[in-house]
This record gives structure tokens, C-alpha cells and sequence, in this order.
């Protein structure tokens, strides 16, 4: 019997609200307030009133600016992506200025309090040294870096002892591949022509090799490791793919003095230098991105064939400086000299375990390229799949400067001078802090233009770059479901414009 409307449910309603109200106290409860700039965590979870009920994850947030000696509340909301978060209570965990700090924690509502702690500041007091202080101070750091030389000095040989190629490799081991063991080239046949560029660790030379024109990439002999790096992933099994700059040997010169990586010569030099001087039709620019998504979908792969396997890389600095371009205006991958091979077995969630692994996988790669997980720094960069969609991130920003030069995007208006990622919006010379600020933070990515919306594919287009650079990691696509939505972009060719200048059409 029922008396008045609300206690009159039929039985399936009261089986329904009890599932609904059962499932949302089972979830994570955190306090809710947001600004505007922010809006995207109100999709992390149903809002009732001030409280959210997480969706996503089980960890709320807290962003508190520092202004004077208490924080203020800037953000309380429940987290948008899986991450770890340990702690019960929230406290201040990373620090993205002077004037941010962000908190994480597991319990219901524990985000409402930030502890934290305000860093001691210098002590202002000044003291005057004794020259005999001073002697026994300049006496006993001498000491110490005697001492902590010595002491690095035998780790070394020490570790060295142990295995004689781990001096070598500090790309980690690998389960079950075997390394094409190059016999290195004779140096003396290189003849270097002209420097065609300069990176940070290396200088490339065009040259001639066994009558073939060729890019030699000279290390100094401080920078072996590098150069080391870079030779274990190009002597991969399995690496020889069109989306890979040919490796063709290497070596070191008879005095010692620097190492050398011959590769096959790309015409037109990197894609950040490409991009700065020409313009691109649909049908180039679509050439580079499949060019370039199809490499780094070669490079993640796992390739058994017959009793060879090639292990996944990651690459890890891709940048449109790592990127070069030939004369049929393909690209090519280059430069791991930060590469990862990683262990065949993948399965590592991102951020199940929050410590920080700096020593195996130290966080490497050009910041403005870095995914936010990346630049956060809440990531486990152990996992392999953390790095594989960091650089998935990488190449959502390397299409965007790709398809930013490409007039028929523009529809007869003037194509904008190319520009790097954030450029536009944060400095030439961006800090990492603003960086953090607004590609973390704020949830910001490189703007699409207006007019694109109006292109036979624009919109595709955008939906393409934005389900690279994803916020949260696992929803991103892989670099071979990029290259398979590029496939089927070629086929609107013709519907694109009748008189489409076409570049392979
Ligand atoms: N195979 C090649 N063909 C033509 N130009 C090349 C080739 N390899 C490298 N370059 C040029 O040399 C530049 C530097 O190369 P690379 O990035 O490999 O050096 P690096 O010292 O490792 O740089 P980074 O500072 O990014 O670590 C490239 O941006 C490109 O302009």
C-alpha cells in the first residue's frame, strides 16, 4: 500500500535508486570547487552541490594558491585520470610556483585541507669566518671530493668488472632480443663535407660514404654514452623501416677524439626546418603525418619473426628537430639518443606505483613536447605504456605544426609562419613552470583554427589531434591507430577541392 507519491515506487524504481545510491556511495567523495579556467574536472565526477562523486578515479584533488602564510582554495575537485595517491590526508605534494601547490589523498572529502608545511626561509643572520674557519672549511671539502671521487672511481670499475657492457648500455636490458652485432666501419672512409646541423650532443656533417652521399652524426668523446645509446636502438633487430632513418654503421676515429653514426641523408633536414620554409598542399602535409605516424607505430611495435625480435622503443624526445624530412617528403625518425627499449612484456599500468624512477628512466625529452603526466611528474616512468603515450602526445603537437603549414587548410588565406608548439600562447623560450601552468594546469593545448571546421575534413582533423593529446594517457590513441585514420583521410582526396595541387594523389 502506498499513502502519498513519494513512497509509492514500484519495485523496479526502488531496486534502480537503491543500485544508483548504493554505486554512489561506493565512490570517492571529494569537495567540489572550481573556476572556470578549470571546467574540465567537472567532468570527473556527478556534482551535488559541493561535493563530487568521482567517476574517474579514486583520489580527489586540491590546487591551493599560497599568498602569504595560508592557502587559499583554488581547486577542490575529484582527480580526472588514474593516478596513484597514497596518502590519506592531502598533502602539498608538488609545487608548481611559488604561488600554486597541488595536494592528492584517497579518503572521502580530504581534499577540504591542504597540509603543508612553509619552507623555511634563508635565515637572514650573517656570520663572519675566522681565517683558521675558513682554511679548515676550504680543507675539509677538499676532502670530501677527493673522497667521493675515489669512491666513484671504484663503482665504476667495480660495475665494470661485473659486466663489461654495462659502461655501454644504459638503455635497459632487454628480455629476449638479440643485437645486430655492425662491425664498425672504417672511419677512414667517411669523408665529412659540411656541418648541416647542430644539436646539443652531436654535430652532423654531410658526407660521402662507399660513394653515397650520407649524414655523419659526430659525438665528442664526452658525450660516448649518448652515442651508445643512440647505436643500441639502431642496431635493433628489425629496425629497418621507411619511418626510420636508415642507419648504415658507425665507429670511432683512430685517435679517439669523437664517435660516429653514418645514416642514409635526409634532403630536406629536419621537419622543424622544413616546416619554417615551406608551405604544404593536403595531400604533403597527409604524406608526412602517415610518413611519421606509421615510423613511431613501427618503433612501439613488439615483432616476433621467425627467431628475431625487435622489442618496442619509445622514443622519448620526439620534437620536429628529431623528425627529418626526404626529398620524396616523407619523414623519418631520428636522434635516440633518449630512446627506451622496453621489455616485450607491456602491461604496466601508468601510475600504479608513484615512485619516481629517475634512475632507470630519468625524465628526458624537449619540455615543450612532454605529455602533462610527463611534465606533472606523477607518472611512472618504469611503465612502458607511460612512455609509449607520451609519445603519442608528442605526435598529436608534431601534426599540428604539420597541418598548421598546409594552404589548402586555409582556403586561399595566408598560412601563418610556422610556429612550435605553445609558441604562439606562451614565449619562444617557454619556461617549464609556465609550461606545467598551462598544458597541466589549465588543460590547454596548441589552438586550432576556426576555419578548419569549414575544410572537407577539418573536423576529423581535430578530432584526430585532440584524442592524441588527451589529458588522461589511456584514452589517447596509439601511434598505429593514427597512422589507420590517416589511411582513410586519402580516400576524400577527391572531394577535397578539383583543382588540389596533390602530392602521391
Ligand atoms: N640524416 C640526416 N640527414 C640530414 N640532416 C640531419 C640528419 N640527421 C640529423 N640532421 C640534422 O642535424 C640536426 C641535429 O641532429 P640530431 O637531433 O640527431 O642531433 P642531437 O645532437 O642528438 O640533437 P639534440 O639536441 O636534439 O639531442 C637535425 O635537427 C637535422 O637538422
Amino acid at each position: 500500500m502506498c499513502n502519498n507519491y513519494s513512497s509509492c515506487l514500484s519495485l523496479a524504481e526502488f531496486i534502480f535508486i537503491s543500485i544508483s545510491s548504493q554505486s554512489l556511495l561506493q565512490k570517492r567523495q571529494c569537495l567540489f570547487h572550481v573556476k572556470t579556467q578549470n571546467d574540465k574536472y567537472r567532468t570527473a565526477g556527478n556534482v551535488s552541490g559541493s561535493v563530487q562523486f568521482c567517476e574517474k578515479t579514486d583520489c580527489c584533488v586540491g590546487y591551493f594558491l599560497i599568498n602569504g602564510s595560508q592557502p587559499e582554495v583554488d581547486l577542490l575537485a575529484c582527480d580526472m585520470a588514474e593516478k596513484s595517491c597514497p596518502d590519506s590526508t592531502c598533502k602539498a605534494q608538488i609545487r608548481f610556483s611559488n604561488h600554486l601547490i597541488k595536494c592528492v589523498c584517497n579518503t572521502d572529502l580530504c581534499n577540504s585541507n591542504i597540509t603543508w608545511s612553509v619552507e623555511p626561509a634563508q635565515s637572514e643572520f650573517t656570520y663572519t669566518y675566522s681565517v683558521g674557519d675558513k682554511i679548515k672549511i676550504v680543507v675539509i671539502v677538499f676532502a670530501l671530493l677527493i673522497l667521493c671521487g675515489i669512491a666513484a672511481k671504484w663503482k665504476t670499475v667495480l660495475k665494470q668488472t661485473k659486466d663489461p657492457q654495462t659502461s655501454f648500455h644504459s638503455v635497459a636490458p632487454l628480455c629476449s632480443c638479440l643485437m645486430t652485432k655492425t662491425p664498425d666501419i672504417d672511419v677512414a672512409n667517411v669523408e665529412l663535407q659540411q656541418i648541416v646541423g647542430e644539436g646539443y650532443y652531436a654535430t652532423v656533417w654531410q658526407g660521402k660514404y662507399q660513394g653515397n652521399k650520407v649524414a655523419v652524426k659526430v659525438f665528442p668523446a664526452a658525450w660516448k654514452q649518448k652515442f651508445a645509446n643512440e647505436k643500441v636502438v639502431y642496431e635493433l633487430p628489425l629496425m629497418n623501416h621507411a619511418g626510420i632513418v636508415n642507419f648504415l654503421g658507425s665507429g670511432r676515429k683512430s685517435d679517439g677524439s669523437s664517435w660516429l653514426i653514418v645514416l642514409q641523408f635526409a634532403e630536406y633536414g629536419s621537419l622543424h626546418s622544413f616546416l619554417g620554409n615551406h608551405t604544404s598542399s593536403w595531400m604533403l602535409s597527409l604524406t608526412l603525418c602517415q610518413s611519421l605516424s606509421q615510423g613511431l607505430a613501427y618503433l612501439h611495435s613488439d615483432l616476433h619473426r621467425h627467431d628475431v625480435h625487435k622489442p618496442p622503443v619509445a622514443h622519448r624526445d620526439l620534437s620536429s628537430a628529431n623528425v627529418l624530412v626526404r626529398a620524396d617528403g616523407t619523414c623519418a625518425l631520428s636522434d635516440f639518443g633518449c630512446s627506451t627499449v622496453l621489455r616485450s612484456c607491456l602491461g604496466h599500468h601508468c601510475r600504479q606505483n608513484h615512485t619516481r624512477n629517475t634512475e632507470v628512466h630519468p625524465q628526458v625529452g624537449t619540455p615543450r613536447y612532454m605529455a602533462p603526466e610527463i611534465l606533472d611528474g606523477s607518472v611512472n616512468l618504469k611503465s612502458s605504456l607511460c612512455l609509449i603515450q607520451g609519445d603519442v602526445y608528442a605526435l598529436g603537437l608534431l601534426m599540428w605544426e604539420i597541418w598548421m603549414r598546409c594552404s589548402d587548410l586555409f582556403n586561399g588565406e595566408t598560412v601563418p609562419q610556422h610556429l612550435l608548439p605553445y609558441e604562439s600562447e606562451l614565449e619562444a623560450n617557454v619556461t617549464l613552470e609556465n609550461l606545467i601552468l598551462y598544458v597541466f594546469y589549465m588543460d590547454k593545448r596548441p589552438s586550432i583554427p576556426k576555419l578548419w571546421e569549414l575544410q572537407p575534413q577539418g573536423s576529423e582533423l581535430q578530432k584526430l589531434l585532440t584524442d592524441c593529446w588527451d589529458y588522461d594517457p589511456d584514452a589517447r590513441l596509439t601511434a598505429q591507430c593514427v597512422a589507420d585514420r590517416l589511411g582513410s583521410f586519402q580516400s576524400y582526396c577527391s572531394l577535397f577541392y578539383r583543382h588540389l595541387s596533390c602530392f602521391n594523389c
